[in-house]
């Protein structure tokens, strides 16, 4: 049964159904109630890892309410379901036919991408000294079998909690404050990921930085609260404009910020920030103390390449500096961009 198929089933009455009949691993969602959690829009993932179906079938009746749960009959399909859906938790058998719940989660916490998974043991080896062996290998917690429905739920609950909440805090560390965009941390992180992604696909990055005109005297004739209140305006109504998904704006600092449009060619680039530049003035915040307008504006610089090995992203953003530069020195309210 392929995923697609069984998420059509998101309406359907919930019940458990065991992979194993159809030789595929099965997705359950339960979203009679609202699925979404603090952050994210997405359903929690749990994936059980148990090759006796009775537990796998209890198993995901417990936690399946408002969670999307993900059944594996043994270590190697639990393996590659954990690489494919990087679930937000594992709950792992330890003994197991073939690839024991040691060697899963020895090959998980190896594995850069699923290192970060918590994983539970349950397991019926309950002694001291299997507990211990157990944590030491990593897992976050340890339920002995037969296990108790509401001890599973509440350890269960727990985990998900801490991973909600260090997930938030990750996110919360990659967004400006102020202006709720992403901040220039988040930026960092991003840039060195589109950059890879076009030089290996041989795509246009296009790339701007937005500067704020006369903002000090913005300050000073309206206070330092109104210019975070216009900071945030300018900020909210760009992200607004950017349409496609991966298509970001970041604080850069003070009121500077910095635009990646991937696999974006100068001409359309161009266009775009033309257009955010002519917008930002229609906004009509009130800059009565601007040289060149009764509005707030912005100065734009930009530049479109596509990355080669000998060059690097700082690169094209000292590039984009000058032209920055550039429009400021030709008068401001404008976009300079690289010929
Ligand atoms: N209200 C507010 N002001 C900020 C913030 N960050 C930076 N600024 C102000 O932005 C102003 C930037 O001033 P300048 O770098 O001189 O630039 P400018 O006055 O915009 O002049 P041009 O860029 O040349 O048009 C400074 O007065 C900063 O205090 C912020 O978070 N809130």
């Amino acid at each position: 049964m392929e995923d697609n198929q069984i998420i059509n089933q998101r309406n359907s009455t919930s019940h458990c159904f065991d992979s194993s009949l159809e030789n595929e691993p099965f997705i359950m969602i339960d979203d009679t109630k609202d699925p979404f959690s603090l952050i994210g829009s997405e359903p929690e993932k749990i994936l059980i890892v148990d090759d006796a179906k009775d537990n796998r079938t209890m198993l995901c009746e417990l936690l399946m309410s408002q969670r999307k749960v993900i059944l594996a009959k043994d270590g190697a399909q639990g393996l590659a379901l954990a690489t494919k859906h990087l679930p937000d938790l594992i709950l792992l058998d330890v003994m197991m036919p073939g690839i024991t719940g040691h060697q899963v989660i020895r090959s998980l916490k190896s594995d850069e991408s699923t290192m970060h998974i918590p994983v539970i043991f349950i397991s019926s080896k309950i002694s001291a000294d299997d507990e211990k062996y157990g944590l030491d290998l990593g897992a976050v917690d340890y339920i002995s079998k037969p296990f108790h429905p509401a001890i599973v739920q509440a350890r269960v609950k727990n985990v998900l909690r801490e991973q909600r909440n260090k997930k938030l805090l990750e996110k919360l560390a990659l967004v400006d404050s102020l202006t709720e965009i992403y901040n220039r941390r988040f930026y960092e992180l991003d840039i060195r990921k589109v950059w890879n992604g076009c030089k290996r696909e041989n795509k246009a990055i296009s790339l701007a930085l937005l500067d704020i005109d006369y903002f000090k005297s913005y300050n000073d004739e309206y206070g330092h609260l109104s210019g975070d209140e216009a900071l945030r305006l300018v900020a909210k109504h760009i992200k607004n404009q950017l349409k496609r998904p991966h298509d970001i704006i970041a604080r850069y600092g003070g009121e500077e910020f910095v635009i990646v449009l991937p696999d974006t060619n100068a001409d359309d680039a161009k266009r775009i920030l033309t257009d955010i530049c002519q917008s930002i003035e229609q906004l009509k915040i009130p800059h009565e103390s601007s040289v060149i307008s009764h509005y707030v504006t912005i100065s734009i610089g930009g530049a479109t390449m596509i990355p080669k090995h000998e060059a690097s992203h700082e690169e094209l953003v000292k590039i984009v500096d000058e032209y920055l530069y550039q429009a400021k020195a030709q008068g401001r309210n404008r976009v300079c961009w690289q010929p």
